[in-house]
């Protein structure tokens, strides 16, 4: 199948925003501005545990996204990160198509452009690449760059480190709770949880006040952990309104996803979130999303559900709301 790239259409520095991008009226971003200014939580995993117990979980309740500093992933592995990344999208167009994905055969993982296949249905200014990248066992690294040659020693250091950090969010976030540290990772599939990269690449666009780079939506995995270059795009909603998130180099944006949300009845929240592109700049980001195995179920946890406080959500398996969501059922 032949996809036209959003690189491609940028690269053929056209002024005017080609319709299938153009949003409907409400959802632009000339017709929906985000607030700017508001700095999210904060939070540095130096400090004590009960301190960082209480930060976070205040966070997950009241934001569904923090930042994270001291985290302990050396600035270098993220610049290297980002450059491998950032290689692979310069490399020619017969190359990066070796690794083409289809979703519409169920083939997701590879290089992608989101497409449609419905004529009134708009598309996101964003090619990306997208790959599992834990547990080992399930990972096919066939479909992974081959060029820059370091990708994949760069992307599974980088997995460990971020798999450490989502271990122990897992931890804080169950004590929240007030569970068990083990809880959360225990709901998720245990050593069996799974880690996916998505490497986002918006170039610039000629109209980004009509255009969106990623539609509105929540994450379906537990937790993302995102890491941005520095040009600005992402923003969440909260209290019906937009907010712009703030950037600081080599912190660690965290989200809550769908299944958090689940598991904790409601608790915390999956944050709606969208991202705007650029007209002059590349905005890239790196989303990790760590999730269950296909075939876990997952429902409110039962320690958090009785009389007074009855389940808000179905227990289902994670293939299941998977499904339901890509085809936009109700849940
Ligand atoms: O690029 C961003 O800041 C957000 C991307 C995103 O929301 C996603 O990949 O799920
Ligand atoms: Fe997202």
């Amino acid at each position: 199948m032949e996809v036209m790239r959003v690189q491609d259409l940028a690269k053929e520095s056209i002024h005017e925003l080609p319709a299938q991008f153009v949003r409907p009226a409400h959802e632009r971003p000339e017709n929906s501005q985000a607030i700017e200014g508001v700095k999210m939580p904060l939070i540095s995993m130096s400090q004590p545990h009960d301190v960082l117990v209480d930060e976070i979980s205040k966070a997950c309740c009241e934001w569904g996204l923090f930042l994270i500093t001291d985290h302990g992933i050396s600035p270098s592995l993220i610049q290297e990160l980002q450059e491998v990344g950032q290689e692979f999208f310069k490399l020619p167009n017969e190359e990066k198509e070796r690794y083409a994905n289809d979703p519409s055969t169920g083939k997701f993982e590879g290089y992608g452009t989101k497409m449609t296949k419905n004529l009134d249905a708009k598309v996101e200014w964003i090619d990306y690449f997208f790959h599992l990248t834990y547990p080992t066992a399930k990972v096919n690294y066939d479909i992974w760059p081959k060029k820059p040659s370091s990708y994949r020693k760069v992307t599974d250091e980088y997995n460990s480190e971020i798999l450490r950090v989502i271990n122990k969010l897992l931890e804080l976030l169950s004590e929240g709770l007030g569970l068990d540290g083990k809880v959360l990772k225990s709901s998720l599939g245990g050593e069996d949880i799974e880690m996916e990269m998505k490497i986002n690449m918006y170039p610039p666009c000629p109209q980004p006040e009509l255009a969106l780079g990623v539609e509105p939506h929540t994450d379906m995995s537990a937790l993302t952990a995102l890491l941005p270059n520095d040009v600005p795009g992402l923003q969440i909603f909260k209290d019906g309104k937009w907010f712009a998130v703030n950037y600081l180099p080599d912190a660690l944006l965290v989200h809550v996803g769908d299944q958090i949300e689940v598991l904790s009845n409601g608790k915390y929240k999956s944050v709606l979130h969208r991202s705007l592109v650029n007209r002059e700049r590349t905005r890239m980001s790196w989303a990790m999303f760590s999730a269950p195995p296909h075939e876990k179920m997952i429902g409110p946890l039962p320690e958090l559900v009785d009389d007074k406080n009855p389940a808000k959500y179905s227990t289902k398996t994670f293939a299941e709301f998977r499904h339901r969501k890509f085809n936009k059922l109700p849940q």
